[in-house]
């Protein structure tokens, strides 16, 4: 469950600072944004560009706090003065896709998916199991041993989405995850992204692709400059 009640956020804060060490002026990215998504929703996030996406899906993946109203993921109210350890583990439960797929470049296939994994200290056969249980789900178990460089942009994607969903987080945040995918391989991704929802996560989207919002039918929230101008929640 994802719950923001009036919440702004402004680049340039020292919070925001201090949490990703850039931004030095003042924008607001996001004016008293209201909605909640329940455990187990599909959303589309929408709006042209500037409109404040990235940053509300950033917020969300905890980069930042809001610098006033109330934001709850997963039963954790997140503001000012929250425990460092608190966000680190609440961190954990969120997982991230990004365009640009950001898999470590040195490391295989199944090693940059079994990153979440380790970060948890997880034993290693149960790890390995894990692995190869995931990449049959996304279809890369012949890539395991591949560096992300030998892949194309669609296995990259979904040796992203491996990554971000092993460790069973109970949100999924993905930045126009499809951008820089063909049509067949972008349909895949947000296949494979509902089904991540229909397991029980609460999963964001990100995108400019109407054609794609098309296929899918989903509710959606809509940014523009930074305020929430049409919220499809309570969409059956
Ligand atoms: N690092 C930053 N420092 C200051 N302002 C920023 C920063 N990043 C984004 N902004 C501003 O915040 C606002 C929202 O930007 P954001 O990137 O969230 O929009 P978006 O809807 O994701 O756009 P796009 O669809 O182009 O990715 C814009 O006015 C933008 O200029």
């Amino acid at each position: 469950m994802i719950r923001l009640s009036n919440v702004t956020w402004r680049y340039g804060s020292p919070t925001r600072r201090a949490a990703v060490g850039r931004g030095t002026d003042t924008a607001t990215a996001l004016s008293n944004v209201t909605f909640s998504v329940p455990q187990g929703g599909f959303r589309w996030l929408l709006g042209p560009s500037g409109a404040g996406k990235s940053s509300l899906l950033r917020l969300l993946h905890l980069e930042a706090l809001p610098q006033s109203g109330e934001l709850e993921i997963l039963g954790t109210h997140v503001g000012v003065g929250v425990k460092r350890a608190t966000l680190a583990r609440l961190r954990q439960r969120v997982g991230m896709v990004h365009q640009d797929f950001r898999l470590m470049p040195t490391l295989s296939i199944s090693d940059n998916v079994a990153l979440p994994l380790r970060l948890e200290r997880r034993d290693e056969a149960a790890v390995a199991d894990e692995v190869a249980a995931i990449l049959r789900w996304v279809g890369l178990s012949e890539r395991s041993d591949a560096l992300p460089a030998e892949l194309s942009g669609g296995e990259q994607q979904r040796a992203a989405i491996a990554r971000a969903v092993i460790a069973r987080p109970g949100v999924v945040l993905a930045d126009e995850p499809t951008n820089a995918l063909e049509e067949s391989q972008s349909s895949r991704i947000v296949g494979m992204l509902r089904e991540v929802s229909t397991l029980g996560a609460t999963v964001i989207v990100a995108t400019h692709n109407d054609a794609l919002v098309r296929r899918f039918p989903a509710p959606a929230l809509r940014l523009e400059r930074g305020r929430l101008t049409s919220d499809e929640s309570n969409a059956p």
